[in-house]
C-alpha cells in the first residue's frame, strides 16, 4: 500500500493514511499529529511495505522521497537515536522511575537535566522556537517573504571564489561570542565587520542569530543585508523546525545551516526539500564518519561541511576534515562535485593547507578573523596571501 504525505504549497498536509481522506495539519500542531500519525503508519501499513512516499500535493509523485526511517510507533527522540543521534530534541517529560522492592519512587529532575552544551542549546531553541512561532505563525511568515531581498547563490560564490583565488573560498563568520570561547569581540559592530571581511576577500558570510549562547540576533543579519553587503550570508543558527528556514529568508538570509549531529535523515531531506524551495543553500554539517555516511546518504545534498569542533566536548582537531575525507568518502564527494567545507579551528596559512590538501573547497572561519582589530586584513594573514585581488 502506497500513502502519500504531501508538502501543499510551503505547508504540511498529510493524509490520514486512508487512500480516500486527506487531512490538512496546521504547522503549529504538526508535532502533535506526527507523533500520531507514526502510530498510524504503524496501524495501516501493509507490514510487507517499509516504506510511505512523500509527494507535492495533488500532483503526480515527483522527487518521492522514500522515507522507511519514519519507523512505527516512534518519537523523536528513539527516532534520533536509531540514527546515532545523541542529541535529545527536548527533555523526556518526567523523571524516570525506580523500583526498591515494591516501592516505586522518582529523583527529581533526572534525565531532564541536558547532558551536554549542544543539547542544552537544542531544548532552548525548541521553547524560543514555539514561542516565535506563536507570535509570527507559518502563514504571516510566509507572506512577508515576498517583501524578502533577492536570495543570492551561496555555492556559486564558493566555487568562483576557490577558481578566482587558487584558494579554499572562505564563509568568514560574524561571531560575538561563543559558549567554548565566550567574548571574542568587545567592540561588536555586524555591520563594520561584514564591510571589512567582504574587502579583504570573503566569499561569503556567516551570521549568529543566536542570542542567548552567541551574542547574535536576526537583527545582525538584517542589518548586514540592508547595508548592500554583497557577500551571501549563511543564516547560522540551530534549525529544529521547517518554520526557522522561512524565516531566515524572510530576515535576507541566502543560505542556512543544518547540522546532522541535532537533525535526523528525514528532517534533513525535508528541508533541503524546503530549502531548495525557497532558493536557499544548505549546509548540512557533519562531525564524524557516522554523521557524514548518513548525509552522503541523501542525494540531494550539494554542500556539506566537516567541523573540526566536536560540539558536545568542544574539543578542536583540524585532522577530523582529513580523516573523513580519506577513502571512500572522498571519492563520493567528487564523482557527486559535492562542495566541501572546513570549519573551525583555522587559525595559520598552514591550516588552511592541510584542511585544501584534504579535500575542502571552502572554509569556515570565525575566532582567528573576528578577534583581529581589523578583521578584513586577518584574511590576509590567514591565507598568507591577499586574496581580496
Ligand atoms: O563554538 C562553540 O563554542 C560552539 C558551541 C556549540 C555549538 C556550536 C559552536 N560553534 C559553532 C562553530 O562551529 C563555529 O562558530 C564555526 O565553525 C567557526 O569556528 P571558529 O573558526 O573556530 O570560530
Amino acid at each position: 500500500m502506497e500513502s502519500l504525505i504531501s508538502l501543499k504549497g510551503h505547508f504540511y498536509a498529510f493524509p490520514s493514511f486512508s487512500s480516500k481522506t486527506r487531512t490538512t495539519i496546521p504547522p503549529t500542531q504538526l508535532n502533535t499529529y506526527r507523533k500520531n500519525f507514526l502510530f498510524t503508519v504503524r496501524a495501516q501499513m501493509d507490514p510487507n511495505e517499509d516504506s510511505a512516499t512523500i509527494s507535492t500535493s495533488g500532483e503526480p509523485v515527483v522527487e518521492a522521497l522514500k522515507v522507511k526511517e519514519w519507523e512505527v510507533g516512534m518519537f523523536h527522540n528513539e527516532v534520533a537515536a536509531t540514527q546515532g543521534i545523541k542529541i535529545r530534541r527536548s527533555p523526556p517529560t518526567g523523571p524516570p522511575v525506580h523500583y526498591v522492592g515494591p516501592f516505586e519512587f522518582r529523583l527529581q529532575n533526572e534525565g531532564n537535566t541536558p547532558r551536554n552544551i549542544l543539547e542544552e542549546i537544542v531544548w532552548n531553541k525548541d521553547r524560543e522556537v514555539s514561542q516565535l512561532k506563536g507570535r509570527k505563525p507559518l502563514g504571516l511568515v510566509n507572506k512577508s517573504l515576498k517583501n524578502a531581498p533577492p536570495v543570492r547563490d551561496f555555492i556559486g560564490a564558493l566555487r568562483a571564489a576557490n577558481e578566482r583565488t587558487g584558494l579554499p573560498g572562505l564563509i568568514a563568520e560574524v561571531k560575538k561570542a561563543s559558549p567554548s570561547r565566550g567574548i571574542l569581540r568587545e567592540n561588536f559592530d555586524p555591520v563594520e565587520i561584514a564591510q571589512s571581511y567582504e574587502k579583504g576577500g570573503a566569499a561569503c558570510l556567516s551570521v549568529l542569530t543566536d542570542e542567548k549562547y552567541f551574542k547574535g540576533s536576526f537583527e545582525n543579519l538584517e542589518l548586514i543585508r540592508n547595508a548592500g553587503v554583497k557577500c551571501p550570508l549563511l543564516c547560522k543558527e540551530f534549525i529544529i523546525d521547517a518554520w526557522q528556514l522561512y524565516y531566515a529568508r524572510s530576515k535576507g538570509a541566502d543560505a542556512v545551516l543544518l547540522i546532522a549531529a541535532v537533525l535526523p535523515d528525514l528532517d534533513i531531506k525535508y528541508m533541503v526539500k524546503i530549502c531548495k524551495l525557497l532558493g536557499l543553500a544548505a549546509l548540512v554539517e557533519v562531525h564524524d564518519e557516522r554523521e557524514f555516511d548518513r548525509v552522503l546518504g541523501i542525494e540531494s545534498v550539494e554542500l556539506i561541511g566537516i567541523n573540526n569542533r566536536n560540539l558536545e566536548t568542544f574539543e578542536l582537531d583540524i585532522s577530523t576534515t582529513k580523516k573523513l575525507l580519506e577513502g571512500e568518502r572522498g571519492k563520493i564527494v567528487r564523482e557527486r562535485n559535492i562542495m566541501m567545507v572546513g570549519e573551525s579551528g583555522l587559525f595559520t596559512p598552514e591550516d588552511i593547507a592541510y584542511v585544501q590538501e584534504a579535500g575542502v573547497r571552502a572554509v569556515l572561519v570565525g575566532e582567528s578573523l573576528v578577534k583581529q582589530n581589523d578583521p578584513g586584513k586577518g584574511i590576509s594573514n590567514l591565507f598568507g596571501k591577499d586574496i581580496s585581488v
